[in-house]
């Protein structure tokens, strides 16, 4: 059955094992030796755990260093059964559902025939307890009957006694010696009492075979293997109840693990940690209106040093400069939200309906806050945008003065001469649009509120026409741009002093607010890039963590004849259970989240995009997580997570 061909292994240059060979076959053979001798090294090449050695190892004329993964797992599963010192059983689960554990790969769970085998090894009544809870003899059996299970041609125990009473030593040893008349068993171990005069011995000293089998046995089994030998996605998932079950406690640190780090990583994409200073910015709105966000462009203006402490004198415009052909090109600019020209006129009377009004002077140059209905007059007839106030008088609504015909009358200032001349001015509009003209003044400190109640808006032909009336030739057309943002505001300024233009406006303010959101935006910036580092480097961690803590429920699943790709799925079942609570936790708990997110980053989840991109995320993170838990199941090596030979 078994034929070991002059078979060495080194390790670190010294011979664990010195050209041995020898062959094997049914019935109980003993690998004796003191402790160092090899005994243990052997076990690994007879079992196919260890694969460099020199020579050749065959059972039933196949090449043991030859078997790869999937073979082995097929072998471990139906032709190899393990028993070892500390049973390598997994604890928590009952001891029917470890004698059940290599099933898992077969199509069918043969349940009667657990229970045949239990009631053989005298531990039935055990079937429904914890292992845990069992004796060392128990636990013994328990292992045995797992391995009976797979009704496994050979049984290779790893000092099955020694980790027992001489009591239930003796028992062991009967049941192994009970099995053996139908399989080979192999059993490595120190104890020569258990050795009677039936079974064969190999004894190693110092990695040199002493004693060989004196009677060899030649027969050749069938091997046979099994492609079907497969993890079915329905015992996957029946895997993974009984694994949540098991160890709820751990399901329950990973699932929240991918929710919490599914949250921050949500509120690192809403980019909105840490907040901006739109808020800072909506403040100062509340206190110097929409207005704010005004860039007015002059053709001339009086410098503050021409009036400063002298009322008496009469502005003189001693600054003048080129703005012509300005307005046309900010007109469409996407950081502009209207352009309008903002010419004063004196005296205004307007006639709607029939029905003349007299409008209250203000004294001050036109002032849009916002508007409040319509559009700013940007078409090519005579259009007109009244103010607020206005409408309220005529006791309609905004909506239903938009559209009317409306005669205005006034006049306007003409300076050509360096002199003011009143020219009187009229023309027949269209109403397109109404306007909240309050103005904000800061008058010693405070800032004050007023409605500038002669704030009227003209379209450009509008204007021409006027100002044809008035016959004013050299004064360009003032007008304001309203921007966007506050950033846009302090872009278009400085694009205008490049251009050697001087507007005017409340930049000092408004460049305060830039300059701090600049700041929060880089600082939260790198807040969210770091909190979300940090919550995939935590789901990387727990999962490494727990991948690694399951090293050794990882190998006595390859012992039983899971491989990679049976892990892989199992893992996968695992992920998806996992993946899908978290999310469920998080859909139902998200109200109260929204709480925390708020208070902590100023993040509003409970909107459709957010959750689906937390569903998202959460996805993400599993994917992650599954790499993590991946690498820990690949990375297990049976030998090394399970003890083997003598302590
Ligand atoms: N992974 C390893 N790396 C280095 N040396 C090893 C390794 N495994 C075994 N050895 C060495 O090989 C020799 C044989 O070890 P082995 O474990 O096979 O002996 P053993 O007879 O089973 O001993 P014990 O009864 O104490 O378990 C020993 O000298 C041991 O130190």
């Amino acid at each position: 059955m078994f034929e070991i061909k002059n078979v060495s292994k080194q390790y670190n240059g010294e011979f664990a094992l010195n050209d041995i060979s020898f062959k094997m076959g049914k019935g109980l053979n003993f690998i004796i030796g003191a402790s160092g001798s090899g005994k243990t090294t052997l076990l690994k090449i007879i079992s196919g755990m260890e694969q460099d050695f020199d020579g050749e190892a065959y059972y039933c004329g196949k090449s043991i260093k030859e078997l790869t993964s999937n073979e082995k797992g097929y072998y471990y599963n139906n032709i190899f059964g393990f028993i070892w010192q500390d049973f390598n059983l997994l604890e928590d689960l009952s001891v029917l559902e470890n004698v059940l554990l290599p099933q898992y790969l077969k199509n069918n769970q043969n349940q009667k025939y657990a229970a045949t085998l239990l009631t053989d090894l005298k531990i039935f009544d055990l079937a429904h307890q914890k292992v845990k809870y069992l004796s060392g003899g128990q636990k013994q059996r328990v292992a045995i009957a797992r391995e009976l299970m797979k009704n496994p041609q050979v049984i290779i125990a790893d000092e099955p006694t020694s980790a027992l009473d001489e009591k239930t030593a003796k028992t062991t040893m009967d049941i192994l010696r009970d099995i053996s008349k139908k399989r080979t068993v192999i059993v490595v171990t120190h104890d020569t009492n258990l050795i009677d005069n039936q079974s064969k011995i190999i004894h190693l000293d110092k990695g040199e075979l002493i004693a060989t089998p004196q009677e060899i046995v030649t027969t050749t089994e069938n091997l046979k293997y099994d492609k079907s030998h497969r993890l079915s996605i329905k015992n996957a998932f029946a895997l993974t109840k009984s694994n949540v079950r098991r160890k709820f406690g751990r399901f329950s640190v990973s699932t929240l693990a991918l929710m919490v780090a599914g949250i921050l990583c949500l509120t690192t994409v809403s980019g909105a940690i840490g907040g901006s200073s739109q808020g800072e910015f909506d403040k100062l709105i509340d206190t110097y209106g929409e207005g704010l966000k005004d860039i007015t462009v002059v053709g001339s203006f009086t410098s503050a040093k021409g009036t400063e402490g002298n009322t008496e004198e009469k502005p003189s415009a001693d600054v003048t400069q080129d703005i012509g052909g300005l307005y046309d090109k900010y007109v469409g600019d996407e950081r502009v939200d209207f352009t309008a020209f903002s010419q004063a006129v004196d005296d205004i009377k307007v006639t709607v309906s029939g029905k003349e009004y007299q409008i209250q002077k203000t004294g001050s140059v036109p002032t849009i806050n916002k508007l409040v209905a319509g559009n700013m007059p940007t078409g090519k007839n005579n259009e007109i945008v009244v103010p607020e106030s206005f409408v309220k008088t005529l006791g309609i609504s905004n909506e239903q003065l938009i559209g009317k015909e409306i005669d205005f009358n006034g006049s306007v200032y003409n300076w050509d001469t360096g002199e003011p001349v009143l020219k009187d001015v009229s023309l027949t509009a269209t109403i397109v649009g109404v306007a909240d003209t309050t103005a904000y003044d800061e008058v010693e400190g405070k800032v004050i509120e007023y409605s500038v109640d002669d704030s009227f808006f003209f379209s450009k032909s509008a204007l021409d026409d006027l100002r044809g009336q008035a016959e004013i030739k050299n004064k360009p057309m003032d007008f304001l741009i309203r921007a966007k943002t506050p950033a846009d505001m302090i872009s278009i300024k400085d694009e205008l002093n490049e251009n050697g233009i001087v507007p005017l406006g409340r930049f000092e303010l408004v460049e305060d607010i830039v300059r701090l959101n600049k700041q929060t935006t880089e600082q939260s910036g790198t807040a969210s890039v770091l909190i979300g580092i940090l919550s995939i480097v935590m789901v990387i961690a727990i999962f490494l963590i727990t991948g690694f803590m399951r090293k050794r429920e990882f190998a006595i699943y390859k012992v039983s004849g899971f491989h990679n790709a049976h892990l892989s799925l199992l893992n996968l079942t695992e992920m998806i259970t996992q993946t899908i609570t978290a999310i469920l936790l998080m859909l139902v708990t998200s109200p109260l989240i929204d709480l925390a997110t708020k208070g902590l980053f100023g993040v509003n989840i409970l909107t459709t995009k957010m959750l689906l991109t937390g569903v998202l995320l959460i996805a993400l993170l599993a994917i992650v997580a599954y790499f993590t838990t991946a690498i820990a199941i690949i990375k297990t090596n049976t030998t090394k997570a399970l003890k083997t030979g003598d302590r």
